[in-house]
């Protein structure tokens, strides 16, 4: 029925104030306004629908977005958007296109490791899309080793230009995103070559194709590298290939931020660390943490509303069934999840602002921080992609066989986003540059520099070595003083156990080798560790709205406890609980559940997600799932006719087969 509100009741149930637990989620009165003006200006323009989308064929589903992406730049023109306009409006189109590296990727490289004169010349035309630009690193042979890319760059002081090529098969570069199709420019990753010698990876703007007809430029090779997981999702995306034929490009076409290359071909560092040169990188994983918590609670969504919707078994006396939402197992695998979105959301608003710290102390050339940023960033870029491509497939479980219908828009989330724990890193790779880090801090400790910021527990090592859990009763779990030292004594363990057992190796990078699986174990135990304790500072400010901090602290001590519970044994090996202590803070858990039960729906709610972008039929606000559904499968093109195309060419004779076996 129409205008219906079949979760009013579960609605009525909520206690606290779901208004102000958007502003909180959303991060500021301001962010929220601009979001929700933005969600519904998409919601309500027919062109941006996306309902028909897993339909489309490769080459239409590409053409769709090539229209969707350049109405959107239309109507950011046209409303004259600010820059956080335009970025929440693209990513309310929710659909991965071309722009998401022009905007995401291109531009910040420029940005980050151009001088002042070439932001001057290029960011200009970047910013007015005359040009259109990809960030093009990784290779067919070469990913995660950014050291090991093939594709040269060599100084041809002749002309005063550098020369790029692709000496190699393995050299062509393999899945830049916008490059196959769009991309007229990418920042393009290659081995600087002077005067026969090597000088390291260092970026470059090069033209691709032409500004006048699209052709690739003379030398140059490009094409889309084909289909990708599932249909539809990421295949909006162009990911291309490319070759360079010693194509020619102006010497200050290199990005000089870093090291510049004088006229007669010699290089000068400047003060700039040369990990600056993977600057765009960090830039990104931070911003990919902040989407983890997007799609996580999009998922959660999903699942929490049509939990409440959705009854199983347990009537009596012919009454309703069972909400499953209140079968205890449903609750320990979706409450979780909800407490993750809310965690990663906190944790993604603290590293924004430890990206924006650490770029303002690069301008004043303090580079102290670099290393922390590039440890959170790495880690927490890991920890939350795969918590969170994890969290959208256990949705889909938690829904049941709809779960698995494309209407449910959780197999269209989960094919978009799982590639986010391989791209900008793959998810194993990051952790052992975490592992690095620490094992780093641990050899460190003892020699005068105390540790800082997210590693800073390490300054009490003696302490967090020694101490027991005082926990007595299942309440004491609630205490964020026992729940931070638990963490943070499991963290320091794990890393000095692998410290120790690397010692013990007379060549580090062997014993490194051996160990890995350990050690990313111990940056895991790390990072996890960070994100309670941003959770517990978020709650340290002050949030008004009546039980909205008292809803968070609740959430606060799902997430906690329940990694307590899930790596119980992490905590019991390194002894700083007891097995009854593990199982105390399980029964706190219990406990916590009940008390999100009541709030649950409120808390999806608090997303403020319209039903557009929720892209889900189990998950529509009014929770009339089963209409909806009923009426989406005769949308269904296969249900254009009742006789299926094909019935005279195979179905017929195959019955007419079928009856001359029975006559035999
Ligand atoms: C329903 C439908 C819609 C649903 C929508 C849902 C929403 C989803 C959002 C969708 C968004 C779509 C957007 C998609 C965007 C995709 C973009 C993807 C782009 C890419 O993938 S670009 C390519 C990225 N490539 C990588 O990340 C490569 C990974 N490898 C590396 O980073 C390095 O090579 C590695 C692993 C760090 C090793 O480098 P190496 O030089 O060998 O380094 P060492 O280990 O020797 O370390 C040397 C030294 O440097 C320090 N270091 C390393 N990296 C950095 C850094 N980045 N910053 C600072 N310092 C760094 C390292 O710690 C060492 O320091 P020491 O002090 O120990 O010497
Ligand atoms: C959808 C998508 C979009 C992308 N967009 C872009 C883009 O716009 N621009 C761009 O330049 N690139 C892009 N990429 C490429 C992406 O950045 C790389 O695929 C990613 O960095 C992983 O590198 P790889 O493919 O070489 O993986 P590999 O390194 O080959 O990984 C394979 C396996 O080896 C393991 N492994 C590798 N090294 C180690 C190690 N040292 N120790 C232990 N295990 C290891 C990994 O954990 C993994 O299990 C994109 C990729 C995808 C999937």
């Amino acid at each position: 029925m129409e205008g219906v509100d079949y979760l009013a009741d579960e609605r009525k149930k909520t206690e606290f104030d779901v208004e102000e637990m958007k502003i909180v989620w959303a991060g500021s009165r301001h962010t929220f306004e601009v979001s929700d003006r933005m969600a519904k200006l998409v919601a309500n323009d027919p062109v941006f629908r996306k309902d028909d989308r897993v339909m489309l064929a490769r080459k239409d589903l590409f053409k769709n977005t090539l229209r969707k992406a350049t109405y959107a730049w239309k109507r950011i023109n046209e409303l004259r958007l600010s820059e956080e306009e335009a970025s929440k409006l693209r990513s309310f189109v929710d659909e991965p296109a071309f722009t998401d590296l022009h905007w995401g990727m291109f531009v910040p490289a420029i940005k980050g490791q151009g001088t002042d004169e070439q932001q001057k010349k290029w960011l200009p035309l970047a910013y007015k899309m005359q040009i259109i630009g990809c960030y093009a690193q990784t290779e067919l042979g070469h990913g995660s080793n950014v050291q090991g890319l093939e594709t040269t760059a060599t100084f041809d002081p002749q002309t005063d230009e550098f020369v790029i090529h692709s000496p190699t098969l393995t050299s062509s570069k393999w899945w830049p995103g916008g490059l196959g199709k769009v991309s007229t420019h990418g920042v393009v990753y290659a081995r600087l070559i002077l005067d026969g010698q090597e000088h390291g990876i260092h970026g470059f703007i090069v033209q691709l194709r032409s500004l006048e007809d699209h052709r690739p430029l003379p030398g140059i090779t490009v094409a889309d590298i084909g289909m990708k997981f599932g249909s539809g999702a990421y295949n909006t995306m162009d990911n291309g290939l490319l070759r360079f034929d010693h194509v020619r490009i102006p010497r200050d076409q290199m990005l000089m931020r870093v090291s510049q290359v004088t006229r007669d071909g010699k290089i000068v560092q400047s003060d700039v660390p040369r990990q600056l040169v993977y600057g765009t990188m960090v830039y990104v994983r931070q911003t990919i943490v902040q989407d983890a918590s997007i799609a996580l609670s999009r998922a959660v969504c999903i699942a929490t509303r049509y939990s409440a919707v959705r009854r199983q078994f347990g009537s009596s006396n012919g009454g309703p069934e069972t909400q499953v939402i209140d079968y205890k197992t449903q609750q320990s695998r979706l409450f979780p999840l909800l407490a993750s979105a809310y965690a990663f959301r906190f944790v993604g608003e603290w590293l924004k602002w430890l990206y924006t710290d650490v770029t303002q102390r690069l301008q004043a050339n303090d580079f102290s921080t670099l290393p922390e940023a590039h440890a959170c960033t790495a880690g927490l870029k890991s920890l939350t992609t795969s918590v969170t491509a994890d969290g959208i497939e256990e949705s889909r479980k938690l829904c049941g066989g709809h779960g698995y219908l494309a209407s449910s828009g959780l197999p269209e989330l989960f094919a978009v986003y799982v590639p986010a724990c391989t791209y900008e890193g793959d998810n194993t790779v990051l952790m052992l540059q975490v592992a690095r880090f620490l094992m780093k801090t641990v050899s460190q400790l003892g020699s005068g520099k105390p540790p800082v910021g997210t590693i800073s527990y390490m300054g009490r090592i003696e302490q967090l070595m020694q101490c027991r859990c005082a926990v007595k009763k299942a309440g004491d779990w609630l205490n964020p003083n026992a729940v931070l030292e638990a963490f943070e004594a499991r963290a320091a363990r794990m890393s000095v156990s692998c410290a120790q057992k690397l010692s013990k190796f007379s060549n580090p990078e062997e014993g490194f080798a051996e160990l890995s699986a350990d050690l990313v174990e111990a940056a895991v135990a790390h990072c996890q560790l960070i994100v309670v304790s941003k959770f517990f500072e978020k709650l340290q400010q002050d949030i008004p709205g009546k039980g909205v901090k008292r809803q968070l602290e609740v959430l606060c001590g799902v997430y906690s406890l329940h990694l307590l519970h899930k790596h119980q044994g992490d905590f019991l090996a390194t002894s700083y609980i007891t097995p009854k202590q593990a199982s105390l803070a399980n029964d706190q858990l219990r406990e916590l559940y009940s008390q999100v039960r009541p709030n649950a729906i409120a808390l999806v709610d608090a997303f403020n997600y319209t039903d557009h972008y929720l892209g889900s039929i189990l998950g529509c606000y009014d929770g009339n799932v089963y209409p909806k559904l009923y009426e989406a499968a005769w949308r269904d093109p296969l249900n254009d006719s009742v006789i299926p195309d094909g019935y005279e060419q195979y179905i017929r004779p195959l019955l007419k087969q079928q009856l001359r076996v029975a006559k035999l």
